[in-house]
């Protein structure tokens, strides 16, 4: 399966999922990181799922699931023990043009999740196009010991950078040069070794004394 790989902004979108169990949990996770707004509609919820319940952080309609209640939905998933359940709700989203995952056949469905690491906003994200989870899973925990929280810093220095310059300079030759140069800098080894004084150093060098890490709102103290 040729996936098409897309970023989507679900922060207060309603997700809704049929069933209540392991795999219905690992999506609530997912999607609370994104900030949807979660209803599960299922007659048994597993405990992580009803703590999550007793936080206000999901909905809960425990009934099996009924024809209508995907209406208001921006994603669907069908996660219950049954195919042929999931069958029917995964036509009630077709019918309606909402995205849907099915748990137990991917090619049924619109889309699938992929196994995700996240350093503050750098997403990385693994698909195996359905053909090995295990595999996806491995590969993003290699991916872990590679890509550690130095990202997170880093990244919020270059966006807080970029933003302010282009604001400041309209020339998208220069601004162009000025982005390419920081991110082939050593600022990810900077950052790593906390080396905040020669951090400002390179900023200022690269684009004026404005800035600093101070100037750019991401400021961290140097360690003793
Ligand atoms: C197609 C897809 C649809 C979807 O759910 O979106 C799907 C389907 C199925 N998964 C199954 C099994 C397992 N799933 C996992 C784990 C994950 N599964 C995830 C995604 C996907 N799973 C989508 C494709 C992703 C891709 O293309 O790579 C991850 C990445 C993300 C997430 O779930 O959020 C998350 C890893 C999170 C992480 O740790 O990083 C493990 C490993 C484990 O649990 O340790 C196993 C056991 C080992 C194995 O089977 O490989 C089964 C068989 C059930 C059975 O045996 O009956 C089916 C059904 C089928 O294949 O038909
Ligand atoms: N996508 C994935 O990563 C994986 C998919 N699977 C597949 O997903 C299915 C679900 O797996 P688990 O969450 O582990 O199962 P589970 O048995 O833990 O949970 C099933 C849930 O579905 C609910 N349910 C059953 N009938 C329903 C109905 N008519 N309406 C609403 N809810 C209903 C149950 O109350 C329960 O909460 C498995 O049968 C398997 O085919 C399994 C493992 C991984």
């Amino acid at each position: 399966m040729n996936f098409f790989p897309v970023n989507l902004n679900i922060r207060g979108r309603t997700a809704t999922i049929v069933g209540g169990g392991g795999v219905a949990c690992r999506k609530c996770h997912a999607l609370l990181e994104g900030g949807a707004r979660i209803t599960i509609i299922a007659p048994r919820l597993d405990p992580s799922l009803g703590e999550l319940r007793d936080q206000g952080l999901l909905t809960h309609i425990q009934r099996p699931y009924e024809p209508g209640d995907l209406a208001g939905a921006f994603l669907v998933f069908a996660a219950t023990d049954s195919a042929a359940v999931n069958r029917t709700v995964a036509e009630e989203a077709a019918s309606r043009g909402i995205l849907v995952s099915l748990a137990d056949s991917p090619a049924l469905g619109t889309f699938t999740m992929p196994s995700v690491v996240r350093r503050g906003e750098l997403l990385i994200a693994v698909s195996t196009g359905g053909k090995s989870p295990a595999l996806a899973r491995l590969i993003r925990e290699q991916l872990e010991e590679e890509f550690g929280p130095e990202y997170a810093e880093a990244l919020a220095i270059l966006g807080a950078f970029r933003e302010k310059l282009l604001t400041v300079s309209k020339d998208t030759a220069y601004n162009k040069k000025i982005f390419n140069e920081l991110a082939a800098s050593p600022l990810l080894e900077l950052v790593r070794a906390r080396r905040h004084d020669a951090i400002d150093l390179l900023l200022t060098r690269l684009a004026g004394p404005g800035f600093t890490r101070e100037r750019l709102g991401v400021e961290k103290k140097d360690s003793a």
